[in-house]
Formats: structure tokens, sequence, C-alpha cells
């Protein structure tokens, strides 16, 4: 699915948190990364219409994320940083129908589609749990569940791993390998970047490096100075 960036720029209250930028994303695994306050969290919102341009355009599969809000919404699921805060319903599989209630779906399908959904995530035995007794790794899983049930092209991770112990990172870093969707990482996490396709270094709202992991962190390094 190619996200394509056209001098789009985003202002908050006379600011500028992204300076004019141009650039088209089409590979499988690409990642986000800069200091606190750089600009990664507003880019990546742009992308599935959370955050318009305040000029230029963003378009995804052609779709312009202001023209074609929804649908353009509908290509970008988006995982925040935190996940339970997108969980509407109480139970992990009432909310995972939830998404798909308004589809026209059949409650068959919704079922059907619900029920696939926790077994490919392998949380099956949480369907019952309540949101906010899963533990980090769980609540991270089910929010991915609940975003790719609705079957978006493109996955947007805010920052997947933080907070999680290196059991959970684990799982969710191979979860992330295993998703046959597109997928973009927000992360401060660098080693979760091994084997990404590509890496965009944001500073001060600019794209300051555009690469392999390994280039893009280097200077980001340089950057922080460390
Ligand atoms: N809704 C908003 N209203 C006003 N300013 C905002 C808003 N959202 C973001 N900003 C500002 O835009 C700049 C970029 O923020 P953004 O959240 O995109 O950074 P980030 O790189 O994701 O940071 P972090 O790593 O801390 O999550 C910051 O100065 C932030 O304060």
């Amino acid at each position: 699915m190619d996200i394509v960036f056209s001098d789009a720029s985003v202002s908050f209250a006379g600011r500028q948190a992204i300076h004019p930028v141009s650039v088209a994303l089409t590979e499988r695994r690409i990642g986000i990364i800069g200091l606190n306050g750089s600009g990664k969290t507003t880019f990546a919102r742009m992308i599935n219409a959370l955050v318009r341009p305040t000029a230029g355009r963003v378009t995804i599969g052609g779709l312009d994320t202001v023209t074609d809000e929804e649908a353009a919404r509908g290509r970008a699921g988006f995982i925040f940083q935190n996940p339970q805060h997108q969980m509407i319903l109480p139970v992990l599989a009432e909310d995972i129908a939830f998404g798909l209630k308004n589809r026209g779906l059949s409650k068959e399908e919704v079922a059907q589609r619900t029920e696939a959904v926790l077994e490919r995530f392998a949380i099956a035995h949480l369907a019952k749990r309540r949101i906010h007794e899963l533990s980090g790794g769980e609540t991270q899983l089910a929010a991915i569940a609940s975003v790719l049930v609705t079957r978006p092209d493109i996955l947007i991770l805010d920052e997947p791993t933080n907070q999680l112990d290196l059991k959970n990172r684990s799982l969710i870093e191979q979860t992330i390998a295993a998703l046959p969707e597109q997928a973009i990482v927000i992360t401060h996490d660098l080693p979760l970047l091994d084997g990404f396709d590509r890496v965009l270094l944001f500073h001060e709202g600019r794209i300051a490096a555009d690469g392999t992991p390994a280039d893009a962190i280097r200077i980001y390094r340089e950057i922080a100075a460390c």
C-alpha cells in the first residue's frame, strides 16, 4: 500500500510540529525513531487521518486523508501508546466484536472473525477476560487483534514494547515480525528495528535520516550525542 506525503505539514497553534515533508512509504516494515517531541507520533497519525495536514496532502492507497477521511482511516489501523485506552468494551471478545458490528456483518460472521483473530494471536483463552485484568503483553496483543480484525492493510504501532518485560517484549517483537500486513512502528526500542526495510529518523519536525536501520540509528546517536 502506497502512503504518499506531498509537502504535508502540521502546525499546532501556529507552531510547526511537522515541516513540509514529501515522502512515499511502500516498504513492509518501516520504523520511526527520534527524540521525544521530534514529531514521530504526529507524522504517524497523519497516515490514518487522526491528524490532518495543515498544508499539503497525504494519501494512502490513493485515498486522500482529508477528502476520503473515513475510507483512508479504514486502511490503516493504529495501536496507541496506551492501548487499553482504545479498547471500548470491558471484556476482550466483546471489544473485538464491537469493531465489526457496525460494518453490516452477520452475527455469525462477527463471531467467526472474532474467534479467528483470537486464535491467530494465541489469546483465545483470554476471550472472556476483562481488559483491565490483562498483563501489558496481553494488552498489546489484544489491541493488535482488535485492530487487525477489521482488516486494515497497514498497522501502525506507537511504542509497542514500552513498559514490557523482556519476555513480553520478545513476544511482541516476534508478533510484529510475523505480520503479513505492512507495519509502521514508532519506537525508542532500537533493537526492535533489526531486519526492518526502512527507518525514518525525525528531528525537530523534519526527517533527518531515511535509510537502513543501521544508518538511521547511527545518525540518531550523533544527534542525541551519546
Ligand atoms: N494536539 C497537539 N496540540 C499541540 N501540540 C501538539 C499536539 N500534538 C503534538 N504536539 C506537539 O508537537 C510536537 C511533536 O509531538 P509528537 O507527539 O509528534 O512527538 P513524538 O516524537 O511522538 O514524541 P514522544 O517520543 O515523546 O512520544 C511536540 O512539541 C508536541 O508538544
